[in-house]
């Protein structure tokens, strides 16, 4: 710069690391005053990051001991205080810096880019060319539920401060048509809309159908975009782009994507709003469901949650009225939920059966089906072809050497692998302990199910969908459009095909392992396999034409279980008053509020002997700290994990203990030499798995 300008002092949000205690956005000198929003390079240490300039008072006087400003993204337009909000609201909530969180959040490609290259980017976005004219597209008339749910919703469009609503509508009964018509209504309006679906794998379904619905209505390039980590590092930037400029009027995308900048932002819809996906499980270890709830509130637009299981949490908003409850009690076109069948292992003879997933009822039934020509789904929650392999001469198993966990048998590439560190071998041809050969697979994946059913209905097109099945870019779309296309016999998978998809052809689904959730020592752990089993069985008969009942088939061993025998009966409310009394006596969330404090260590002692040291930091009588207790998969690649819980019966009151605590224990890590074993914690607020 030739001119000697005044410098002034800006605060910047960037990404400092934890132990350095910088968590506040940290002052740089400017030549010139930058709006609030603006993206910068700040140097911090040696390197130079990303930082935005954050709201709010800079600390002291321009001093000489700042560094400067590095570099100003000047071409773009800030970053609105709303945004800035959220971020701080969530950094606050979750116990992260903010600067980390915008970090995490903003699209990585952002980190790479100078000014210049940035504003090439945005000159690219400026001569994108609309696709073809398309044509106005055939709207299905509304079912009487779906008209009164939109009704409801254009209601809290026009409200001056919208109630969230959460669109209770069972399997099949057309809930996406009515976030199309609420979208639409919010586009008229001339806002920007945000759809959250939990998994990506449900986004080129989902784009598929809000494209041909709104490309008329929407022809400018990039009007509709998708925001998920999937996309390629330019995609993703690209359409975060579109969005912050508003030229993106419709947001699809999975918990990242309600991150998003958006503007005009005047509708956020969440889908199967139940699902764990949308609460992240790192670093900020955010709810997408719950900010959406939160900025849908600070900007005073409608929130629309939709599932057929609601999340308990949200059940209860609903029950205490604090949410609107919206209905849809029948399938479109007058479809009837899948009868269900409870079908008692304890009942078959010892000997039956070709192995004791398949049993032989089920083949019949599954057979039956097939002449008839219909569609089957068969549904394992567990990839691999076994999960364990076994010597029968020393007992030997393929436990993994790193993880207090066993090596999934993986026929089809003769491998062992850990699923959670991802240590992997070919498999040994004899027992590595004792030599003999006779080494044999224990129970079964979704690989074996897929063998054993093509070997024992010959004929039949079997096809398995998991995430082994589905690694390579478009699998996944080439396998639905198979089973869409009716090139299927029988579906097999894991919870992957269970959810959201409109499988027109499905008329039997069975569950052939599914108790092991029924005693696990996560009290979440009955509300998710009912939803899961819900939707799995929401794949049968979603078209009311087919001629046969559609039917889900359970095999259990524990029939007379309040779960199933609720299961049965479709009865959600049922079950979700059952669950909630249980946890009110219990005082368990919604009825009181938890934290996790997560560590690591090299032993399990290092890890226990940080948490106990962290539970003496602070009192509090409204904050419960329980023993620390080993993670339910303790050891993860030669790390042990132990982790405590930490209980409050007003979130306020956890959030205050909170924010006293984390500086506490990012000093305990620093200054005390005896916790250098100690190689992570974490907080993780309102954990989903415990
Ligand atoms: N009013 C309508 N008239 C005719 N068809 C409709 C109508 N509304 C929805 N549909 C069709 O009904 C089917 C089921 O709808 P949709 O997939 O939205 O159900 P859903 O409630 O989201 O179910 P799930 O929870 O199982 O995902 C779709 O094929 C959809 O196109
Ligand atoms: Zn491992």
């Amino acid at each position: 710069m030739s001119e000697a300008v005044a410098s002034t002092v800006v605060r910047v949000a960037v990404d400092a690391p934890q132990h350095s205690g910088l968590n506040a956005p940290l002052d740089y000198a400017s030549e010139q005053a930058l709006a609030s929003g603006t993206l910068v390079r700040v140097p911090l240490g040696k390197r130079e990051l990303l930082g935005v300039v954050w709201p709010g008072e800079a600390l002291g006087e321009p001093a000489v001991a700042l560094r400067p400003v590095a570099a100003v993204f000047a071409g773009l337009r800030p970053l609105g205080a709303d945004w800035c909000r959220l971020l701080d609201f969530a950094a606050g909530y979750y116990q992260r810096s903010v600067g980390e969180l915008a970090s995490a959040v903003l699209p990585p490609q952002l980190r790479e880019l100078s000014p210049d290259q940035l504003a090439a980017r945005l000159r690219k976005l400026e001569k994108k060319k609309a696709g073809a004219a398309a044509s106005t597209p055939v709207k299905p008339e509304l079912a009487p539920e779906q008209a009164e749910a939109v009704a409801r919703i254009q209601a809290q469009l026009a409200a001056a401060a919208p109630k969230p609503q959460l669109l209770f509508g069972v399997t099949g009964s057309g809930k996406t048509e009515v976030y199309l018509r609420a979208a639409e209504a919010a586009l008229a309006a001339g806002r920007q809309v945000l759809v959250l679906v939990p998994e990506i794998n449900l986004t080129p379904q989902l784009e598929a159908r809000f494209t041909e619905r709104f490309a008329a209505l929407l022809p400018q390039p990039l009007a509709i975009v998708s925001l998920h980590s999937a996309l390629t590092p330019a995609q993703r930037l690209q359409n975060w782009l579109a969005a912050h400029l508003g030229q993106a009027r419709l947001v699809l995308g999975t918990r990242l994507a309600v991150f998003a900048s958006l503007p005009d932002l005047g509708l956020i819809v969440v889908d199967e709003e139940h699902d764990p996906s949308y609460k992240q499980q790192d670093g900020a270890r955010y709810s997408a469901r719950d900010l959406a709830v939160w900025r849908a509130h600070d900007l005073k637009v409608p929130v629309v949650l939709g599932s057929a299981t609601p999340s308990l949490e949200s059940w209860q908003h609903a029950e205490s009225g604090r949410y609107e409850r919206l209905t849809l009690a029948a399938r479109i076109g007058g479809g009837a939920l899948p009868r269900v069948k409870l079908f008692d292992m304890k009942a078959l003879p010892a000997t039956a059966g070709v192995t004791t997933a398949l049993t032989a009822p089920l083949l019949a039934e599954l057979k039956a089906r097939l002449e008839r020509g219909e569609q089957s789904l068969v549904f394992l929650n567990r990839r691999g072809y076994a999960p364990v392999l076994h010597c029968g001469e020393c007992q030997w198993k393929s436990d993994c050497p790193h993880c207090s966990a066993w090596r999934v048998f993986h026929k089809r590439d003769r491998t062992l692998r850990c699923h959670h560190c991802g240590f992997t071998e070919r498999v040994p041809s004899a027992c590595p302990n004792c030599g003999n050969h006779d080494i044999a697979p224990i129970g079964r994946g979704t690989e074996r199910l897929e063998e054993q059913l093509a070997e024992a209905l010959p004929g039949a097109r079997v096809l398995r969908i998991d995430a082994d099945s589905t690694r390579r870019k478009g699998e996944l779309e080439a396998q639905l459009q198979a089973v869409h296309d009716g090139e299927v016999d029988i579906l097999v998978g894991t919870q992957m095909i269970t959810k959201g998809h409109d499988f027109r052809r499905i008329r039997f689904v069975a569950a052939v392992n599914p108790d092991g959730a029924l005693f696990s020592s996560d009290f979440r752990a009955p509300e998710r396999l009912f939803a899961l089993l819900m939707q799995a069985g929401g794949r049968a008969g979603r078209d009311a034409a087919g001629e046969s009942p559609s039917e889900m088939w359970v095999q259990t061993w524990h029939r007379d279980h309040a779960l199933y025998q609720a299961l049965a009966r479709h009865d959600y409310v049922r079950f979700a008053k059952t669950q909630l009394d249980e946890r009110r006596s219990a005082s368990l969330p919604p009825f009181s509020h938890l934290a996790l404090l997560r560590a690591e260590a090299r032993t399990a002692e290092a890890a226990k002997a940080f948490l106990d040291a962290a539970a003496g930091l602070l009192q509090d009588d409204g904050v419960l700290i329980y023993p620390p207790v080993p993670h339910a998969v303790a050891r993860v690649a030669d790390v042990e994990r132990m982790q405590m819980l930490v209980e409050a019966g007003q979130r306020g009151r956890l959030q205050a203990f909170l924010r006293a605590w984390v500086p506490a224990l990012i000093a305990l890590k620093r200054e005390r030499p005896e916790f250098r074993a100690v190689l992570r914690w974490a907080v993780d607020v309102d954990p989903l798995a415990i």
